[in-house]
């Protein structure tokens, strides 16, 4: 299932995610077992230190690059002009590719007031052809208005936590009234506890399904874009089975009351680390 970005690019909705994923053999497979079992969509980042990794599983899948959705960001010690385009040129040698799909911002450190020039880096590789498209993550409202009023290439995405237990809806409202897709990092919480609440799982087993495919369906019926993670085969497989069933909109309702504006990552107001 794809998405049109605001720039007409095609998306699929649900990708694979590889935060610590080691490396090396342990990268390489489970992105071979993840396109294997249908993910067209890879999120790696410079900082996770895998995309060598990575990009040997997507040479070793055999798949056109055409139909792969390959997406990297740019770490916060890159940040500004010259140096982001220097770390762009570095992923893609390690990726082994000559273009990405799409290229993020990791974190906008506003102390550090550098990412709109990064992001004008960004627009340079877009407006190049590097890059299929341009976006940002864990940017709050300010940060987003501020790209809108001074650079001239609207982000296709904005890529923050966002789980049950922190649905993000004034952010998703602004973000949908700008026509910038929302897409859930973190999606399972990280493994934590919202796969064991009672409610996750009485849906689960009433829908025949588990409890991380009725967070994905969550996420899907809410026009989410999301990256789940895993390095276990059955897991990979689990994650991608959620195309069989649809959560009704009273379970809809029931997984939205669970927010408690509560993240588990950190705060991007206060989130320094080069
Ligand atoms: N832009 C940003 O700042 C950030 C971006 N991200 C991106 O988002 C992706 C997803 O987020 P991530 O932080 O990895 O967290 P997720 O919410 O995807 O959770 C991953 C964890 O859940 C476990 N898990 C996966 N599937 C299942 C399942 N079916 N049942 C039970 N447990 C399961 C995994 O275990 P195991 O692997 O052992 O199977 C792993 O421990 C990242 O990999 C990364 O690409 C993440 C954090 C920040
Ligand atoms: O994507 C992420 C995971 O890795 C980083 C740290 O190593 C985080 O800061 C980041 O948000």
């Amino acid at each position: 299932m794809y998405v049109t970005l605001n720039n007409g690019v095609k998306m699929p909705q649900l990708g694979f995610g590889v935060f610590k994923v080691k490396d090396g053999s342990i990268a390489t497979e489970a992105v071979k077992k993840a396109i294997e079992v249908g993910y067209r969509s890879i999120d790696t980042a410079a900082i996770y230190k895998n995309e060598n990794g990575v990009g040997q599983g997507i040479k070793d899948s055999g798949i056109n690059r055409e139909e792969l959705f390959i997406t990297t960001k740019v770490w916060n010690g890159d940040q500004g002009y010259e140096k982001t385009l220097k770390a762009f040129e570095e992923s893609l040698e390690k990726l082994g590719l000559d273009y990405v799909d799409l290229y993020l911002i990791h974190w906008p450190m506003p102390n550090v007031d550098k990412y709109v020039d990064t992001y004008k880096a960004l627009e340079k590789l877009y407006e190049d052809g590097r890059v299929r498209a341009i976006g940002v993550c864990n940017f709050q409202i300010p940060h987003l208005e501020r790209l809108l009023n001074e650079c001239k290439v609207k982000p296709v995405l904005n890529q923050v936590e966002l789980h049950p237990y922190f649905s993000q809806k004034e952010l998703r409202d602004f973000c949908e009234k700008h026509e910038i897709f929302v897409e859930s990092w973190g999606p399972l919480m990280q493994g934590g506890e919202v796969l064991n609440h009672k409610l996750i799982k009485d849906l689960a087993a009433s829908y025949g399904k588990t409890p991380a495919q009725v967070i994905i369906r969550w996420h899907l019926q809410n026009n989410l874009i999301v990256i789940p993670k895993s390095v276990t085969p059955s897991r990979i497989e689990e994650n991608f089975d959620v195309f069989d069933f649809e959560l009704s909109s009273e379970d809809m309702m029931k997984i939205n009351g669970l927010n408690q504006n509560k993240r588990i990552g950190a705060n991007p107001d206060e989130f320094y680390r080069m």
